[in-house]
């Protein structure tokens, strides 16, 4: 088993709004997010996540929350994924439309889960409330889940 690709994953929480961006092309095109991208090497992850919540969103942070590590596993692919998510409080900057991505604000009882990864579903609640977790999601192509789980952990 090869070592997972990483990404980092970062979402703008300011009650009661959401920043998302709607991806423009590649992986996850016409879905909304949050910010961010592949851990690249030499990068620590946290690197990653601030370097793509500017490039993607124009948006720079001061401070960043560890909530979650999510593996992804693809049937018929041996890379798993793994996604780090962060949350953001406070930011700078306006957001601003990129080559990625569109961003939009969202009412928190607004999230657009039916044009989100169906993952997000599950775990976004967690990050809203605060609560540090792991999971892992089993895909069959990119809409199905075949397998998951979900903890709620003390430190990640
Ligand atoms: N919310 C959410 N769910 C995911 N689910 C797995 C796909 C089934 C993956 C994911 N990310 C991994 C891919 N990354 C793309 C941006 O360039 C690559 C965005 C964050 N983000």
């Amino acid at each position: 088993m090869s070592a997972p690709r990483l990404f980092a994953l970062v979402l703008v929480v300011q009650p009661p709004r959401v920043l998302l961006g709607k991806k423009k092309s590649g992986f996850g095109a016409g879905l909304w997010n949050g910010f961010g991208g592949i851990v690249e090497p030499g990068e620590s992850i946290e690197d990653a996540a601030r370097r793509g919540l500017k490039a993607e969103s124009g948006l720079t942070v001061d401070t960043l929350q560890k909530m979650g590590q999510i593996t992804f596993e693809f049937v018929g692919n041996s890379e798993l994924m793994e996604v780090h998510v962060f949350r953001a409080d406070q930011f700078h900057g306006e957001p601003k439309e990129s080559d990625e991505m569109q961003p939009q604000w969202f009412q928190l009882d607004e999230v657009p889960y039916k044009q989100m990864w169906p993952d997000d579903v599950y775990w976004f609640p967690l990050v809203l409330q605060r609560k540090l977790f792991r999971g892992y999601f089993k895909f069959q192509g990119q809409d199905t889940i075949v397998e998951h789980t979900l903890n709620e952990v003390e430190q990640l």
